[in-house]
């Protein structure tokens, strides 16, 4: 429902990297849904297939055949910036004088009009509405005057706000993560070659072994020869953004993100969300698919308490139905939720009920969901999430919703409870995510739970210098 982008770079010794690429992408799928290309170069030219749709859409067999080369690029989109067409889809390539570029992106530029203004003074033509092509200019100019290295270096310095890129330069594949870390890249090594990537899940996919997460204001060179990389460090701050949402809810949970493993960091909100809330209930039901870790550690450690609370996988996730975000207006996304979640009657019928979900953002699903149980004979519905509410949109690249269309917006918990019909509602603390984890929150982008973000963002407040008070809580209906 909410998605942002990955990335992925490979370098191999003496085979077509295009089919890792390929299954790269579909370990990534998750992470956008909206259009999929590679760019490889065979040590002469560049080739490049970029398509709107899904992976297994996007490309065919011949497809595949035609992208020659040992070292290459993919890309799989949710756009945050620029149009939804083929002008804004990825790998974005260029060809200036002494060479060619792909990129790929995920995140969010702050400052993207302002360097592309710039640019286009200087004369540079831009084809698309996107931050990726600002980015990919400004890197060709700099090509024009330094080594790849200081290019790097210098375009890291002038663009602000989030991203974890892979390039090509010719047949080089290069990763950069932003200095605040916000968005996720790690690198892995391959039988034959080395691939940095979003997810080490699409490590996983190849057969590969997650070697690290690349640092933040890291930059890795892949030798074009698959035999190994080089590093530097471009830039150092003090503090890292790291985004607490990959762990909660984007990254699928068998992907290992900034050394955490986002499967326990998720079973680990769960049984906090016991500790802070948890409630007395006969089930316990997982919202599929994200919920699912949180409602197992819930659940866990409301029976080391003692608890009689049994889990249940009470509701069935049509497979086959894509995220609800897809659907334009508000009457479809509900219709949708009725579509992608239908209850077992007996795991319900004449029970209290609690769900856990990984977040609520418009109230959508929760709202659909517990009309769904009651509907179904549940006698009480307690809903849990296992993250704080979400008051304030994303500028760092997720498309989540607007300010104005965020339940928790401008209500107070009790008013979202009351919105949702639950019988009652409580929320993760921020507290609770920074001790899982184990980081402070100044080390985390909470832009979205707290208003303030890492980034000077026009209109927005930064908690660079301040950092707020807590927000959250919980609550029950009155007694009246
Ligand atoms: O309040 P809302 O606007 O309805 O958004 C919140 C819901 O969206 C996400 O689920 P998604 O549909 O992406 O399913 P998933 O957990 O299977 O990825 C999330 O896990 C919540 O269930
Ligand atoms: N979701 C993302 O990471 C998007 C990357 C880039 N800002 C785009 O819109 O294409």
């Amino acid at each position: 429902m909410h998605e942002k982008c990955g990335v992925v770079g490979i370098s191999l010794r003496d085979r077509n990297a295009a089919r890792p690429l390929y299954y790269s992408l579909y370990a990534l799928q998750h992470r956008g849904q909206e259009s999929a290309g590679i760019v490889t170069h065979d040590g002469f030219q560049q080739h490049s297939h970029v398509e709107m749709g899904l992976v297994g859409d996007a490309f065919s067999p011949g497809d595949l055949e035609s992208l020659n080369g040992s070292n290459g690029i993919g890309h799989v989109r949710y756009p945050t910036a620029g149009s939804v067409n083929t002008s804004c889809a990825q790998p974005f390539s260029v060809s200036f004088k002494s060479g060619s570029l792909g990129l790929s992106h995920n995140g969010n530029l702050v400052n993207a009009d302002e360097i592309g203004d710039e640019l286009a003074d200087l004369g540079h033509a831009f084809t698309s509405d996107g931050d990726t092509e600002v980015i990919a200019h400004d890197l060709a100019r700099n090509l024009l005057e330094e080594d790849l290295v200081r290019a790097v270096k210098r375009t890291m310095e002038r663009i602000h706000g989030s991203y974890s890129l892979t390039i090509m330069h010719d047949e080089t594949v290069l990763g950069v993560r932003d200095p605040e870390g916000n968005r996720p890249l790690c690198i892995g090594e391959l039988e034959d070659g080395y691939v940095l990537t979003s997810e080490s899940a699409a490590i996983d996919t190849l057969d590969g072994d997650l070697i690290r997460d690349v640092k933040p204001g890291e930059l890795v060179v892949l030798h074009p020869d698959g035999t190994g990389y080089d590093t530097y460090q471009l830039i150092e701050r003090e503090n890292t953004a790291h985004c607490f949402f990959e762990h909660v809810y984007f990254a699928r949970p068998d992907s290992t993100i900034d050394e955490s493993l986002v499967y326990e960091v998720r079973r680990e909100l769960g049984r906090k969300l016991w500790g802070e809330s948890g409630v007395e209930s006969d089930v316990v039901l997982p919202v599929p698919d994200s919920g699912r870790a949180f409602a197992s550690g819930y659940a866990e450690a409301a029976q080391n308490d003692g608890s009689d609370i049994e889990f249940a996988e009470g509701l069935m996730k049509n497979r086959y139905v894509g995220r609800t975000f897809i659907m334009p207006t508000q009457d479809e996304r509900e219709r949708a939720v009725r579509l992608k979640l239908n209850p077992i009657k007996s795991t319900i019928e004449g029970k209290k009920v609690t769900i856990i979900d990984d977040s609520i953002v418009r109230g959508t699903t929760s709202t659909q969901l517990i009309e769904l149980l009651k509907d179904a004979g549940a006698e009480e519905v307690h809903v849990r999430i296992g993250a704080p509410p979400i008051v304030a949109p994303c500028y760092m690249g997720i498309d989540m919703a607007s300010r104005d269309e965020l339940i928790a917006g401008d209500q107070s918990v009790e008013e979202i409870r009351d919105e949702i019909e639950a019988d009652s509602l409580s929320y993760l603390s921020i507290d609770a995510i920074a001790q899982t984890l184990e980081t402070s929150r100044t080390d985390l982008c909470l832009g979205c739970v707290t208003g303030e973000y890492p980034y000077d963002i026009e209109g927005e407040e930064t908690d660079r210098d301040v950092i707020r008070p807590e927000i959250g809580g919980s609550a029950t209906p009155a007694d009246d």
